[in-house]
């Protein structure tokens, strides 16, 4: 009896082990973890790398330029918590030949082991109105954001799957939740990373891996000083509401959802959550007046704008 008993419970331990990772994901130990960020060299991948070394990572930084890469390099050093831990540094263009991330993708776990993490972080942002938008740019910015995802993404699913183990993380953007002026190169680049994440999780939950979407607001980084520079009125007006973060703050908590497996990990305020998923209806009921940006044409022009009542 007793042993009838001691079995069953075995068993229903045994099972709820089984199903936990169905209800909830291990939190990934960046102890000791490889971790590889592209776009590491600067701004917020930068202060990911760090995020990630202060818990005792070793990170694999990748960019292009060799000399912010070892500026970059000297900087997370600083932050180590013990004295094997390792920075790396890569120069590739993530966007340009998929054979050429494969093979430094190599090297770095022959250097550091299979990768645990990986964060898609390499990006760069162009701002204008749509027709003064070089055509060329709209490609350009595809593959940068998009394609310089799926890339090392693709580089490392194959040894995930087979250690059924992983992070994959993918830096959107606010402007990648909802579209706005000034932004029609750049918020489809960043909406396709949506659509790559949602159906690569899909594929790989049952392998363990999961997947995290970043969607910051304008955060203070040198990318951000670039694309100010020929930013319209318009969309700095627009981008104001959301605030400037810092990149360290985005960093712990874009790292910090990707450790628990959050698909998801929202930046600044929750109201934009929201807004995002009802701003098909928001706009409806704007063109009664003309576009959203007529608001913020508004304030430009010296109209009165709209208050957020009158929606
Ligand atoms: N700052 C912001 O306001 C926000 C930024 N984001 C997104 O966050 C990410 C980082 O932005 P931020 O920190 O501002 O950018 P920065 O311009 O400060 O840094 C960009 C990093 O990406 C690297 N990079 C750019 N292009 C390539 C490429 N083709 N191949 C390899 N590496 C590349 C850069 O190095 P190098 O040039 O040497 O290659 C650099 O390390 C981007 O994807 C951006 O869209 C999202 C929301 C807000
Ligand atoms: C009618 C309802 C109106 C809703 C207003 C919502 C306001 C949202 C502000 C979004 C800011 C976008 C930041 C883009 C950051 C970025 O990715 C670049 N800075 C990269 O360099």
């Amino acid at each position: 009896m007793l042993l009838v008993v001691a079995a069953f419970i075995v068993a229903f331990v045994l099972l709820l082990y089984m199903i936990s990772p169905l209800i909830s994901p291990k939190p990934l130990k960046l102890n000791g973890a490889h971790v590889v960020v592209t776009g590491g060299s600067s701004g917020i991948g930068k202060c990911i790398a760090i995020e990630c070394y202060r818990q005792g990572a070793f990170i694999t930084l990748v960019a292009r330029d060799e000399v912010k890469l070892l500026q970059a390099k000297k900087e997370v050093e600083k932050f180590a918590i013990n004295d094997k831990q390792v920075v790396l540094c890569i120069s590739v263009d993530v966007s340009s030949d998929y054979s050429q991330v494969e093979s430094v993708i190599k090297q770095a776990q022959e250097k550091l082991g299979p990768v645990d993490m990986l964060v898609n972080c390499a990006g760069m942002s162009i701002s204008g109105k749509f027709e003064e938008v070089e055509v060329d740019r709209f490609k350009k910015l595809m593959e940068v954001n998009y394609l310089g995802s799926v890339y090392p993404t693709r580089a490392v699913i194959t040894t995930m799957k087979e250690r059924r183990m992983g992070r994959i993380m993918f830096v959107s953007s606010q402007a990648g939740q909802i579209g706005l002026f000034g932004y029609t190169a750049y918020s489809p680049s960043k909406f396709a990373l949506r659509g790559l994440a949602e159906s690569l999780q899909m594929e790989i939950k049952p392998y363990n891996i999961y997947v995290t979407v970043a969607y910051p607001p304008d955060t203070d980084t040198p990318g951000l000083a670039e694309e100010n520079k020929t930013k319209p009125l318009e969309t700095k007006l627009i981008s104001e509401t959301s605030g400037v973060c810092q990149p360290d703050q985005v960093a712990k908590i874009v790292v910090r959802d990707a450790v628990q497996g959050n698909f998801n990990s929202s930046v600044g305020p929750e109201w934009l959550d929201a807004v995002s998923s009802h701003l098909w209806n928001v706009t409806r009921h704007l063109h009664h007046r003309g576009s959203p940006a007529d608001c913020y044409h508004g304030i430009v022009s010296d109209h009165r704008p709209l208050l957020p009542g009158e929606f």
